[in-house]
């Protein structure tokens, strides 16, 4: 398979080059299937064989009854020969399947953790479990119909060429047909045009999942199918595509298969001619009404094929996107410096070479105490918070925590320093107690002890199982609050020296807000911590507060400094009492 640093082929070449991983398995279930090819048409040739014996007294029977039991031979080893073929293009396409599902985990575990968050777990899921699968049907079936699509004719063609040239050249007018449309069905256009059909399914699937997410709030604010224009847009833009699409194939693709469906037509009449006027004989002319379009069958398929492919094509090319991302840079190795100061020294970002995020960002957060951000939405305060744990690499500038540069430390060693609390509430499905674990080297007191300072032993003492209820399993539902607080056992029980935390975590549900500040008191006593901030009200006796602009530092100091010396944390903070005032 291709060396990960190089940039990727596309379409059919790149098809082949994943196949060629496989090339040995591939050439037998190719081989095999010109076997069957042969094989498959010699019951046909005994045919004719038995029609010419027959057709001319005195008729040889025991001759006639060989042909019988070779035909049925054949068509048994024919069938043999196919399904040993099926065989290996089957194995060789699973062994593909598992070999590219392994590179994308590979590749997926050394690539910015960021990368993985920008990419929901969906779309991912879809590259590594549709798109990979949609690789079995090119390598297990297209790579053998192709060969048999070609092989058959041919084969058929020539043998047909040795009993009468001139219905023979009859025989062969779907395939210079054939031959005159595929250019025009896959030419750059309708290529393109195809293309953008695929996407505009993918589209509106997407459409249609948001749209069913959505629903509560669509219904909350009285629209409907129609007026959710994410939805309808895109319903209406498939519409238009397969419309455009039906216009621009219907013709060619009509043309050949009308002609090919009726092939028989001119072999019957240039047959019949021939056997009327020319003395040719019955037997030939059966022969040629069975073979000379008994072929065609194997040429359906090629044209269905180019389609197939370019859908998979599309899905291979989303493949590639992630196979071929940039990596993170290689692992450090080096050991945690002395003591737990986070630095931010300089720093300029951008998710991408286009835009930068931050811009020359520098901070330090002193060992065991609490740094708030605060800034407007998009002014890069979650940014910061993912540059710590090495979400993503900084472009310029460096973060170090204890005085070595997070990108020169072991991962492992990074991971063990940082507690990153997520927005999100991720539970898995096991029980509760390994959902507080979480495969980290504990004791069941320890979990115990992190779940009671996390204000949530009660409420898992109150269910079925306690501890070992499962998670997932029916009639066990948590609130909001209390997935939270299980949120914050975990990161209690890891005892990270570093903690990142995103506020809206801590405060958001305000039936626990009691509860959840306890147990946020707890996980941040003597830590080095970072906090996103949304409530100023929350955060004012942190020991420092960075207000951050447009991606960059716009003022530092406690609250009370910054009240005096920063223009937009005043701003700020009178928008924030204002609102407070604010009763309906
Ligand atoms: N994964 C990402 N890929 C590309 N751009 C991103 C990504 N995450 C954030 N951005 C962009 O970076 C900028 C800073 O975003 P960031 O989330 O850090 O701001 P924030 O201050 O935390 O905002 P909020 O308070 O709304 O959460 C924004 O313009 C945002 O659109």
């Amino acid at each position: 398979m291709s060396s990960m640093k190089q940039k990727p082929k596309s379409g059919a070449a790149r098809l082949l080059e994943i196949a060629g991983s496989k090339k040995y398995m591939l050439s037998l279930s190719a081989l095999l299937a010109v076997l069957y090819a042969l094989l498959s048409l010699i019951p046909y040739v005994l045919v004719y064989y038995i029609l010419k014996a027959i057709t001319m007294p005195p008729v040889d029977t025991a001759l006639v009854l060989r042909y019988v039991i070779w035909g049925i031979a054949a068509m048994l080893a024919a069938n043999a020969f196919l399904y040993a073929s099926g065989m290996a293009s089957h194995t060789a396409a699973f062994n593909i399947l598992y070999e590219l599902r392994m590179q994308m985990a590979a590749k997926l575990a050394k690539l910015p953790l960021g990368f993985i968050n920008r990419n929901n777990s969906g779309v991912l899921k879809k590259i590594m479990a549709d798109d990979i699968e949609r690789l079995e049907n090119f390598v297990a079936h297209s790579i053998p119909d192709l060969v048999k699509g070609i092989t058959l004719p041919v084969l058929t063609l020539g043998y047909l060429f040795t009993v009468d040239w001139r219905l023979a050249s009859v025989s062969c007018i779907p395939i210079v047909l054939l031959a005159l449309i595929i250019p025009i069905m896959f030419n750059k256009k309708r290529l393109a045009l195809m293309t953008a059909y695929h996407r505009s399914i993918e589209d509106m699937n997407t459409g249609i999942v948001e749209f069913v997410r959505a629903m509560p709030v669509i219904r909350i604010f009285g629209h409907d199918a129609e007026s959710f224009e994410r939805y309808s847009g895109r319903v209406d833009s498939f519409h238009a595509m397969v419309t455009q699409w039906n216009k621009e194939s219907s013709p060619p693709f009509g043309i050949f298969i009308s002609f090919a469906s009726n092939a028989t037509l001119p072999v019957l009449a240039l047959g019949l001619y021939l056997y009327f006027s020319h003395g040719l004989q019955l037997s030939v002319l059966l022969l040629f009404l069975l073979l000379g379009v008994g072929y065609i069958r194997s040429l359906f398929s090629l044209s269905s094929l180019g389609s197939q492919l370019s859908v998979i094509s599309h899905g291979v090319k989303r493949l590639d996107e992630v196979l071929f991302s940039e990596e993170q840079q290689a692992e450090g190795t080096a050991l945690p410096g002395d003591g737990y100061d986070l630095r931010f020294k300089q720093v300029t970002f951008g998710y991408d070479e286009n835009r930068t995020v931050l811009r020359n960002v520098t901070f330090d957060v002193p060992q065991g105490t609490v740094t708030a951000l605060v800034g407007p939405s998009g002014s890069g305060k979650s940014t910061i918070a993912q540059l710590i744990p090495r979400f993503w690499d900084v472009q310029e500038g460096t973060v170090s925590i204890g005085g070595t540069d997070v990108k020169q430390m072991k991962p492992e060693a990074l991971m063990q320093l940082v507690s990153f609390v997520f927005q999100d509430n991720f539970m898995f499905r096991q029980t509760i107690y390994d959902n507080i674990r979480m495969g980290m080297d504990k004791t069941e007191a320890e979990v115990v002890a992190a779940a009671k300072a996390a204000q949530c032993h009660d409420f898992i003492m109150a269910m079925p199982l306690g501890y070992q209820t499962l998670w997932g399993a029916g009639g066990v539902h948590l609130s909001g609050g209390e997935q939270q607080r299980i949120q914050l056992a975990r990161a209690i029980l890891k005892d990270a020296p570093v903690i990142v935390l995103d506020e809206a975590t801590a405060f958001s549900d305000p039936e626990n807000e009691f509860l959840i500040q306890q147990a946020f008191g707890k996980l941040i006593k003597h830590k080095t911590v970072v906090v996103i901030a949304h409530r100023l009200s929350t955060i004012t006796n942190s020991d420092q507060i960075i207000v951050m602009e447009q991606g960059q530092v716009a003022g530092r100091g406690t609250h009370e400094e910054l009240l005096q010396e920063c223009a937009l944390y005043q701003r700020m903070w009178d928008a924030h009492t204002r609102a407070k005032s604010f009763v309906i």
